[in-house]
């Protein structure tokens, strides 16, 4: 059985208070767009495969397409396959995953592949797990986890895990995202940023039409990540020399998306060969 697990972008995102427990409470808008992995499952009915430990491992994970770093075990889709079995006792399998949303790119690619991982199980196997429990196993994986179960542009709170639907549609407008080669690691741009309360308010700006975004809608990222790394502040510079209506960095970076309006052709541009371009239009 096979899924494809989708990127979202940010619009907007205010972190607004450091909590005791070192993890910051913020306010952000969560948009899926058309980036897609693909994620396969098969059953493996009589096998179970040896680990380097001598136990007995009941997965396998077959990567292809862009590199994620790190060891096999610490794969979120691994994670989301361990978390269920512990409950569930199920059947091995073998896991083929082909990466094509960059990681380290306020994506949330990990993040998806295990929404999408937990959707596949339940599926697979007629767990009966309601929307609700999918979330709650999505929520113990990653702060923007969850999201990915239900997928639906969401008004995110608290350490991004609080939700409340929003009625946004940016379908027919088109987007042009940037991911240069640069990683920006999530943990320390959170550690280089002063919360603050927001000067407008997200759920207000976010029902202005887009045209009214740019002086609006921040990223607060931008201020910490921008004067690091100069080469991802000049992108979304050049989104909006090239006629985009909006553009902002998403996430902690390092991927930078543009909206350009309905109808237009999207702008020829360099971006360097190592840096990873998307097209498209907005779902
Ligand atoms: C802040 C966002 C906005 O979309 O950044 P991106 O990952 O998209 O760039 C996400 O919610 C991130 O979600 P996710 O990437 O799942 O974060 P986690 O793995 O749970 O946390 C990574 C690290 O970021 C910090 N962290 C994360 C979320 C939060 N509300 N406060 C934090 O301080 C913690 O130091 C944590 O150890
Ligand atoms: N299935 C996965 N895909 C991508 N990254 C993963 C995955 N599982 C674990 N990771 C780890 O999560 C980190 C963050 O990746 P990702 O969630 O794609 O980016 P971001 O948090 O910037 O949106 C990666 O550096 C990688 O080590």
């Amino acid at each position: 059985m096979i899924t494809f697990p989708n990127a979202k972008i940010n619009l907007g995102l205010n972190i607004t208070e450091k909590r005791p427990d070192g993890y910051h409470n913020l306010e952000t808008v969560f948009y899926p767009v058309p980036i897609e992995d693909a994620l396969e499952i098969h059953v493996q009915n009589n096998c179970q495969l040896p680990a380097a430990n001598g136990q007995v491992q009941k997965f396998s994970l077959h990567q292809a397409g862009l590199e994620i770093t790190g060891n096999a075990a610490d794969n979120l889709v691994v994670k989301a396959y361990l978390m269920l079995d512990k409950v569930f006792d199920l059947p091995p399998v073998d896991i083929h995953l082909y990466k094509h949303i960059p990681s380290g790119a306020g994506l949330g690619g990990g993040s998806s592949d295990a929404a999408f991982m937990l959707k596949l199980l339940n599926k697979r196997f007629e767990l009966g797990l309601t929307t609700e429990k999918l979330e709650e196993y999505a929520a113990a994986l990653g702060a923007d986890c969850a999201f990915f179960i239900n997928n639906m542009p969401t008004y995110a709170e608290g350490i991004g895990n609080l939700f409340s639907p929003i009625t946004l549609s940016l379908k027919d407008y088109q987007i042009l995202l940037v991911k240069p080669d640069i990683f920006v690691s999530t943990r320390e741009a959170f550690s280089l940023i002063k919360p603050h309360k927001p000067e407008y308010s997200l759920k207000e700006t976010i029902a202005l039409p887009v045209s009214e975004w740019k002086e609006r809608l921040v990223n607060d990222f931008e201020a910490s990540v921008f004067p690091q790394y100069p080469a991802i502040g000049e992108i979304k510079d050049e989104l909006y020399q090239k006629g985009a209506i909006y553009a902002a960095m998403s996430g902690s970076g390092s991927s930078v998306f543009g909206l350009f309006a309905p109808g237009t052709p999207l702008p020829e541009a360099d971006f360097g060969k190592e840096s990873f371009v998307f097209k498209g239009k907005m779902i």
